[in-house]
């Protein structure tokens, strides 16, 4: 039997720029045509921190040059979404044809409804966009916006509240009945705040983690696979003695966090997702592995297993 599976491709797997995008999706596709070859079915969400924040400062420039104001987070989301989106799409579609196997491959343009009163909202921590000139940074917080300092200046951060539902969720459903790959919440989806009768934008990006441990449970997927920089997780990372882990349980995990075992932006959200994801319903289980290794870590035979 087919086993779904939510795959999240991270940085490693999707580029940080326009060169390295098509690179890095042209490797990563072959993963994914394996992994349908051997029966998943995929629904894919990705990374986009560094394309939203290259979109964010061309649109900047250009309301700079045409006295226009600042693009929304929102338009820039959405868009960051097609650019990784679609050459997810053209690049596995050839990659399959090429393999004898048809099969349509559609992104679709993903909302996810957060919380206004997330007290993300009041701690920004996703830092996005180009290096500003402290006159530039205090423009930003004149206007509200929020601000760090970095090497070389100033750069904007935004919130990153939690993903609470997926809007397009019945469409995404929808192609994944009818056995289609999907490509949705990319970049961890666009934020929008609930209101009567409308989805209004909010100014946040949120974490694609997050956004995949949600659609990893309402496609109701078997496993959640995080394709990421790293062959393993690690207990003590960064210090003189890593400990690569092959499994964990949810209750280990758990425990994990709370000691504060995980840095905040990068491994973190994974295993957060994970522990959620798998602790819903008996049988999930999620993988955080690299590309290279995905095949494997799903045979159980690398990467490191949370169940
Ligand atoms: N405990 C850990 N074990 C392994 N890698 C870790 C750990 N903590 C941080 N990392 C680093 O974080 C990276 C994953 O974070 P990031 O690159 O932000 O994710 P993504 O692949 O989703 O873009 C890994 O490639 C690794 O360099
Ligand atoms: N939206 C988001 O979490 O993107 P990154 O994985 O690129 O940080």
């Amino acid at each position: 039997m087919e086993k779904r599976v939510v795959a999240a491709l991270g940085h490693h797997a999707v580029g940080t720029n326009f060169p390295e995008q098509y690179k890095a999706v042209h490797a990563s596709v072959k993963v994914l045509a394996d992994l349908i070859e051997t029966g998943c079915q995929l629904v894919i969400t990705h990374s986009n921190a560094p394309q939203v924040g290259m979109i964010h400062t061309a649109l900047n420039e250009y309301a700079k040059n045409h006295e226009t104001y600042n693009a929304p987070m929102s338009l820039c989301s959405s868009m960051s979404q097609g650019l990784v989106g679609y050459d997810i799409q053209n690049m596995l579609h050839s990659e399959l044809m090429d393999r004898g196997i048809y099969r349509t491959v559609s992104t679709v343009i993903t909302q996810v409804i957060v919380d206004p009163y997330d007290e993300a909202f009041y701690h920004p921590v996703k830092v996005i966009g180009r290096i500003l000139t402290k006159e530039e940074a205090q423009e930003e917080e004149n206007k509200g916006n929020y601000v760090v300092e970095v090497e070389g200046g100033y750069r904007r951060i935004v919130a990153s509240p939690k993903p609470i539902d997926i809007v397009e969720i019945d469409a995404i459903n929808a192609l994944v009945q009818a056995g289609q790959i999907v490509i949705a919440g990319g970049g961890g989806g666009i934020p929008v705040l609930k209101q009567p009768h409308r989805l209004k934008s909010a100014s946040a990006i949120v974490e694609k983690d997050l956004t995949a441990g949600k659609l990893a449970d309402l496609t109701d997927a078997d496993i959640l696979l995080f394709l990421t920089g790293v062959d393993q997780v690690s207990l003590h990372y960064g210090s003189s003695h890593p400990e690569p882990v092959d499994h964990l349980s949810a209750a280990q995990a758990r425990a994990c966090m709370a000691d504060g075992e995980f840095d905040e932006t990068g491994m973190q959200p994974k295993i957060e997702a994970s522990v959620n994801f798998v602790s819903q319903k008996a049988g999930r289980k999620a993988v955080i592995t690299s590309p290279e290794k995905a095949l494997a870590a799903l045979r159980g035979e690398a990467g490191t297993t949370i169940q």
